[in-house]
């Protein structure tokens, strides 16, 4: 059948194409306080304003000495007269004649006059003077100013993804917002006449709705806040006046199911018809009947059409539905690669990217190893909830030997 999309594509080629469309619906950027922007996407370079740390200060508990008072290496230290103290927040104007310290906590700025600091536990204290145990080195313990970072320093660049040190880094230069890029909004629908909220009595041929909650959880993983829609039936009205709807209120539209070839799949041409679908069916196992869209007449949203089957679901998630919102949020750095050995063979014969479930562990000699799950069929949830992992084989029939090297996707 001709199709005016691409259809049966090589994952790679999907990856690509989401890429590209997510840079094309790039989200806008908003202000946002510090305590509510942790995991989004930083929209605007980090510049320091202030040197760090802000000025010389003690990285120990103990005395503050100026070095040179302690005369020449080789011969024992005189003792040094304690002449007073600076507290951590101190702001006295306290300075150090020759052959005195000064009592110092750590955080406390240097005295004037001071370089060194001697640790508590290493001096002894008579009346007002304090003997030290060793020598030490010369601006020992001393935290300089401008050490970690000078005006003018980048600190932290537009795409990278704020965790709590990253935030804490902003904190320390005063900063009490960011500019982030907004997060998108996503509907969620499920579809399907044989599905049923759990808690309802199941009828013959009826089965309970689990996608949703597998959707939404994946979502909230990922520091989304979804909204999940009441579930759709397999009536072509309903279906597009819901998807209207959301197409033209949210920035993403998340489907799962009635996207295949059936008689009641009426998804790809509902979109066909009125939106601009970018893809429909990736070379990919589960999750073949996959399907992107620009929503065209049915709004400004993306439509991300996941299949039904709930293990394509995960699936088709972690791999093209995770990427599309990090594009969408201009996430610049590549989530991380992860490799392990496989435990057990695996004779793969067909030729599309196989995503398989299987569980870590770690062998005997610390490396990670990955256990495929035998019960491989993209309904068997029970499997996918048995495994923490994606399982990556590359395309092509091969046989795997117990020990290959492959990427595995934690979930
Ligand atoms: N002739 C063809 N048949 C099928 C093809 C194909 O290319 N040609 N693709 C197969 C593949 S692969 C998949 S995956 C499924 C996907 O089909 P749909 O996306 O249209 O999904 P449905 O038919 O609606 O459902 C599939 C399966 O999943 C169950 N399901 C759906 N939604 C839920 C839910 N929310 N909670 C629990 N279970 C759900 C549904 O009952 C079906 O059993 O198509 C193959 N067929
Ligand atoms: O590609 Mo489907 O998701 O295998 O069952």
């Amino acid at each position: 059948m001709a199709t005016g999309f691409p259809t049966r594509i090589r994952f790679e080629e999907a990856t690509a194409v989401v890429d590209s469309i997510a840079a094309d619906h790039r989200l806008p950027g908003e202000r946002r306080a510090l305590s509510r922007v942790q995991g989004q996407v930083l929209a605007q370079d980090l510049v320091a304003t202030l040197p760090q740390p802000p000025f010389d200060n003690a990285a120990m508990d103990g005395f503050a000495l100026h070095h040179p008072d302690l005369g020449p290496a080789g011969e024992a230290a005189a003792a040094l007269r304690l002449v007073g103290e600076r507290y951590a927040g101190d702001t006295n104007d306290a300075r150090l004649g020759a052959g005195q310290c000064m009592r110092i906590t750590t955080g406390a700025a240097l005295p004037d006059g001071a370089d060194t600091v001697v640790v508590k536990e290493s001096s002894r204290v008579e009346g007002d003077l304090v003997f030290l145990a060793s020598r030490p080195s010369p601006g020992q313990h001393v935290r300089r100013l401008g050490e970690e970072c000078r005006p003018g320093d980048r600190l932290l660049e537009a795409g990278q993804v704020l965790t709590p040190s990253r935030i804490a880094l902003a904190a320390s230069q005063g900063v009490p917002e960011l500019d982030v890029v907004r997060r998108p909004t996503v509907a969620v629908f499920t579809t399907g006449d044989e599905l049923v909220e759990p808690g309802l009595p199941l009828s013959r041929g009826q089965v309970y709705n689990s996608n949703r909650e597998q959707l939404m959880g994946l979502l909230r993983a990922d520091g989304l806040d979804p909204v999940a829609w009441p579930n759709l039936p397999d009536d072509p009205a309903q279906v597009e006046s819901a998807l209207r709807h959301a197409g033209h209120a949210f920035d993403v539209v998340l489907t799962c199911g009635g996207v295949s070839a059936g008689e009641k799949d009426h998804l790809p041409a509902l979109l066909e018809a009125q939106g601009r679908v970018c893809f429909w069916r990736v070379m990919m196992k589960p999750g073949m009947p996959v399907l992107l869209a620009e929503g065209g007449a049915l709004g400004g949203a993306l439509f991300l059409c996941l299949p039904g089957n709930p293990v394509s679901v995960l699936a088709t998630w972690l791999t093209l539905g995770r990427r599309l919102v990090d594009g969408l949020q201009g996430r610049a750095e590549p989530r991380p690669r992860w490799l392990a050995r496989l435990g057990s063979g695996w004779s793969k014969t067909h030729h599309r990217r196989e995503f398989l479930r299987g569980r870590l562990q770690q062998g005997e000699d610390g490396s990670l190893l990955a256990l495929p799950n035998p019960a491989h069929g993209s309904h068997r949830m029970r499997a996918a909830a048995d495994s923490d992992a994606l399982i990556v084989l590359a395309e092509g029939p091969r046989d795997y030997a117990t020990g290959a090297l492959v990427d595995v996707l934690p979930y």
